[in-house]
């Protein structure tokens, strides 16, 4: 069996958190040097360890990575991709509590966006943000 269809035939579990401001803004962060798609903007998030919790994963990849402690976060919806260099099933959740500003833990860039307008986005997240900005006017309009 080759490698990819090896990774292909084993899923790995990414928790994914999109921070939303009253304002309906979103906090978006671009994949440090090193990583596969490095400089690719995306939502924060990282691999959730064996046997962790997905929204466990999801605080403390915030915590390691921007410094953020999210409060509370609600599932939103899965999405499966298979990369080259991995098949991966994304859990996004979306977060209107937490605590803190986001800092450059491991060097990277961040930015809220109101519309999404960073490029280049990592491919498997960009069907998502027309379903995103549904919920940007629903907030906007309540
Ligand atoms: N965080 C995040 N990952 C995404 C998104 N979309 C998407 O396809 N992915 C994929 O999900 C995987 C996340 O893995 P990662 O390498 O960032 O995870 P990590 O921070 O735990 O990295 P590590 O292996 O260096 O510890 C990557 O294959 C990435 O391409 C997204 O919007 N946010």
């Amino acid at each position: 069996m080759s490698e990819i269809a090896a990774k292909a035939k084993r899923p790995v579990d990414v928790a994914v958190g999109i921070l939303m401001r009253p304002d309906g803004d979103v906090l978006l962060a671009q994949r440090p040097p090193g990583k596969p798609y490095e400089g690719y903007w995306e939502f924060p998030g990282g691999k959730v360890e064996s046997g962790e919790d997905i929204l466990a994963a999801l605080k403390r990849e915030f915590l390691e990575e921007l410094g953020i402690r999210i409060i509370d976060a609600q599932p939103w919806c899965g999405v499966e991709h298979v990369y080259p260099h991995a098949h991966v099933r994304l859990h996004f959740f979306i977060s209107h509590q937490w605590e803190g500003e986001p800092q450059s833990l491991e060097g990277q860039a961040f930015a809220w966006q109101g519309q999404v307008a960073v490029e280049p986005l990592l491919p498997a997240t960009i069907p998502l943000l027309s379903y995103l900005g549904l919920l940007q006017d629903d907030l906007q309009a309540a």
